[in-house]
């Protein structure tokens, strides 16, 4: 369980990018934190995973947090196996070698990921998409009941989007705890059960079901945005989140107000 109470981060003294944030991530749900570029999303996940004092609040972690970071680029010469054994380090004794059974939980965590063919890829040589999945992977291998990720779909293609998000899913309904940033309101919505909306006035959390509605979507981003509801092939009722292309006049106006688009049954 994770808890943030009333919780306030400023890179500079008096200069704080959010305030008053309170929300709780429990046990085999999902938190998803969505906002402008600059918003503070990053800084609030750092927060959630201690890397990152709050300013004002207090932030309760009842485990220990597996965390993923933002893509980066990285120069170390490390095999993909050995990152991803790094996540083992809370189980390997000091001045002890990872066991068979680090070793199994690792490579275990990659096959989860779709990656265990790049296990001797060394990670520098890997692409971004690679170097992300490796970071999700490694956070798995930790075995952590709680999980932060810091925007852990960006540069991935669709197929892997779906395979992280279905596995997130998995992770979630075998007990996790996940606490996720996220530019895609669509994968809120397939897996979050609660949201935190970094708006520019102040930071709103609730349920995800109550918030992310097309006027609060179009309100934190200041875009028209609709929603379209479909159906899936196994008759499940999906929503999807489309932003509203147009003029620079229509995004510079922030204009929510168009009626709504005709759903597209495909
Ligand atoms: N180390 C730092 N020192 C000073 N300011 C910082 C630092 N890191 C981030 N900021 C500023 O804090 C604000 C929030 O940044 P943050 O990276 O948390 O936003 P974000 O919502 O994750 O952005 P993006 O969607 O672009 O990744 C931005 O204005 C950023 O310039």
């Amino acid at each position: 369980m994770l808890e943030l109470d009333h919780v306030a981060y400023g890179y500079r003294a008096a200069e704080h990018i959010f305030r008053d944030v309170s929300f709780r991530v429990s046990a085999g749900t999902a938190t998803a934190v969505l906002g402008p570029n600059g918003s503070g999303k990053t800084t609030l996940v750092r927060c959630a995973a201690g890397l990152l004092a709050p300013t004002e609040g207090t932030i309760t972690r009842l485990e220990t947090v597996g965390y993923v970071p933002q893509a980066h680029s990285s120069s170390f010469a490390y095999r993909a196996l050995d990152m991803v054994l790094m996540g083992r380090a809370r189980q390997v004794r000091i001045f002890r070698s990872p066991g068979a059974a680090d070793r199994f939980a690792a490579l275990r965590a990659m096959e989860r990921v779709g990656i265990a063919d790049l296990a001797d890829r060394l990670f520098p040589t890997l692409s971004g998409g690679e170097q992300q999945l490796v970071f999700i992977a490694r956070a798995i291998a930790t075995g952590c009941p709680l999980l932060v990720l810091d925007e852990p779909s960006t540069g991935l293609d669709l197929k892997n989007q779906v395979r992280v998000l279905t596995l997130l899913r998995d992770l979630k309904a075998d007990g996790m705890a996940l606490l996720l940033s996220t530019h895609e309101p669509d994968h809120a919505l397939y897996l979050a059960d609660s949201v935190v909306l970094m708006h520019r006035d102040g930071v709103v959390a609730g349920s995800a079901a109550e918030l992310l509605t097309a006027a609060q979507l179009s309100g934190l981003y200041g875009v028209g945005v609709s929603t379209l509801e479909y159906q899936e092939g196994n008759g499940a009722r999906r929503r999807t989140v489309v932003p509203r292309y147009g003029s620079a006049k229509t995004l510079l106006s922030g204009d929510s107000q168009l009626p709504p688009s005709a759903p597209i049954n495909s």
